[in-house]
């Protein structure tokens, strides 16, 4: 599967992202930029401003202050369906899937924002709504073989492994022809398998399609293995950006959230990994 010729990923630049909850603040003159087409990495200890910041560049929440630019046009304010019609889509930490669905139809859903036909037209199911319809499931079927779910098309979403389901929420996010991807916690859950697949298919993604891609994890293997930059949150201010070999030898990262030196040097031992698999 490939990008459309005229896709270009845009920019992604957090700057100065402060958000203020009656007397608690969640993030604190925040910045960063997701480079077009990569992969970045925003992680921090439990309650660090991760989730914060998703929801906000999603929508859900509004910035107390400052700006969050995707090329040259301001996130801030928008309502979430404006920010995903301009190319923004998200998965979730947990499936947001509808359980009794096949995978067919859960990722039609995510097609909505695309289509064109209007409500009347697709109820009396007119020739035009039709022909739309079947360029979506074609569509549909490209995305799902990509990131390897085409088997289960069929299958109710509720009924697949919890691995299976988390590929078929990414597929989703697909569906809306993102310019930039927000993954909350791809891996959570998974596991080794599952985790290598998933890994194997945002690579893909990434190569294939040049979408770029914001990724909260908790997993540092992966996040080692995957991500191009990394942001690090602590008490929502960021304390270090850095590729991730560069942020886990950083000591202020050390002491915010890997806590030990045991857990630093194993994702050192993961980030020399990734690199010798990168080389060989
Ligand atoms: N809607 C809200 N109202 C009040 N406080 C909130 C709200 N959302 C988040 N917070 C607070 O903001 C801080 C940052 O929370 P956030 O969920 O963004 O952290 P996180 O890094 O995503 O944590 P985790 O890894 O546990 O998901 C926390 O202290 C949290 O309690």
């Amino acid at each position: 599967m490939t990008a459309a010729p005229e896709f270009v990923a845009p920019e992604l630049a957090v700057t100065g992202l402060t958000v203020r909850f009656a007397g608690l603040t969640a993030l604190d003159d925040v910045d960063f930029t997701v480079t077009p087409g990569s992969m970045h990495a925003l992680i921090g200890p439990n309650g660090a401003g991760k989730s914060t910041c998703f929801n906000v560049l999603s929508g859900v929440y509004r910035a107390t202050s400052g700006s969050v630019r995707l090329g040259g046009t301001e996130l801030t304010g928008l309502p979430p369906h404006r920010i995903a019609a301009l190319g923004v889509a998200r998965t979730f930490q947990n499936i947001a899937l509808s359980p009794r669905l096949s995978t067919a139809d859960n990722l039609m859903l995510g097609r909505h924002r695309l289509t064109r036909a209007g409500f009347v037209a697709c109820g009396l199911r007119l020739p035009a709504a039709r022909r739309e319809e079947r360029r979506h499931r074609a569509r549909v079927a490209e995305i799902a073989e990509f990131v390897g779910v085409a088997e289960h098309l069929g299958h109710p979403v509720g009924l697949l492994p919890y691995g299976v389901q988390k590929r078929v929420e990414l597929a989703r996010a697909l569906c809306l022809e993102p310019r930039v991807l927000l993954l909350d916690e791809p891996v959570a859950g998974m596991n080794a398998p599952e985790r290598r697949a998933m890994a194997a298919v945002l690579r893909q993604v990434r190569a294939s399609l040049g979408i770029s891609i914001l990724l909260v994890e908790h997993d540092m293997d992966m996040v080692a293995r995957l991500a191009d930059e990394v942001t690090v949150l602590d008490f929502g201010r960021r304390v270090a950006t850095g590729t991730p070999a560069s942020v886990q030898r950083d000591p202020r990262v050390v002491r915010a959230y890997l806590g030990t030196g045991k857990s630093a040097a194993s994702t050192e031992e993961a980030a020399e990994q990734a690199t010798e698999e990168e080389h060989a």
